[in-house]
């Protein structure tokens, strides 16, 4: 059996994880975990404690507890023992990075770095479908029908918190908490870090290092999707 490969992505809002993770679990077969959409999912399918719960540190715009998102996130990697995967969203505090560490070893740890010039501008210019989390940015990859989401063609919407004052105070936030974590997979030599404005510049290199790591499922396909 081919080798397994375990991958975090990290970086601040918009920079483009989701968008990367996306290719990247599509081009080399790798399984895409997002801790906010499993968040979002307690949210919505589960008015226990613990979906309320969660709900009401979103709604703060505060992070979940540690314990709370490793008992969310954990599990799902056990279910996933036999397969390589990408996380995106976690771990991203310490305590959550260590808790990670005592079950695997991961191969490679990704952080973008994206100047916040770009990100300002590309959060003005993102928009959201609410009900399933679809996000579109109206140059980089709009919506086929301006305002509509692509598959139910309802209303598209622009978050409070992507506008520019939100946007640095959650920068700032992702600096300071994300620092430790980084500093922790930099000492273990597998923090691999890609600078740039743009998400298709950033992504043929990135593609190259990662085929020299992995096996590529979908060679063929190595041109880039659309998102
Ligand atoms: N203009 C532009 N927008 C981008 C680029 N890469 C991603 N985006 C958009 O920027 C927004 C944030 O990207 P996303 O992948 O959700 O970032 P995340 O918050 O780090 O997961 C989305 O609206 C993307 O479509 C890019 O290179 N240029
Ligand atoms: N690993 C995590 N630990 C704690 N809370 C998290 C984590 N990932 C996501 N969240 C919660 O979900 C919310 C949305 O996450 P996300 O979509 O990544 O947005 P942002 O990058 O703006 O925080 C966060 O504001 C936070 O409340």
């Amino acid at each position: 059996m081919a080798k397994l490969f375990r991958a975090v992505i990290m970086g601040p809002p918009g920079s483009g994880k989701g968008t990367i993770s996306k290719r990247i679990a599509h081009n080399f077969g790798l399984q895409y975990l997002s801790c906010a959409h499993f968040l979002q999912e307690l949210v919505a399918t589960n008015k226990t404690e613990a979906g309320v719960l969660v709900k009401s540190y979103i709604d703060k715009r505060m992070l979940v507890p540690d314990q709370v998102v490793t008992k969310l996130m954990l599990p799902r990697l056990e279910q996933l023992s036999g397969h390589s995967w990408l996380l995106e969203g976690f771990p991203r505090t310490l305590g959550q990075a260590q808790a990670l560490n005592e079950l695997y070893q991961l191969d490679m740890v990704i952080s973008l770095n994206v100047p916040f010039e770009t990100l300002r501008e590309r959060m003005s210019d993102k928009w959201i479908h609410p009900a399933s989390g679809r996000v579109y940015n109206m140059t980089f990859n709009p919506p086929r029908v301006k305002g509509k989401d692509d598959i139910t063609g309802e209303p598209l919407v622009q978050s409070e918190i992507d506008k520019p004052e939100a946007l640095m105070a959650r920068l700032r936030h992702y600096k300071d908490v994300a620092k430790p974590v980084l500093d922790l997979y930099k000492s273990q030599g597998i923090l691999h870090s890609f600078s740039g404005t743009d998400t298709d510049r950033i992504w043929p290199y990135m593609n190259s290092i990662l085929s020299a790591k992995l096996p590529t499922p979908n060679s063929e396909s190595h041109s880039t999707p659309t998102s």
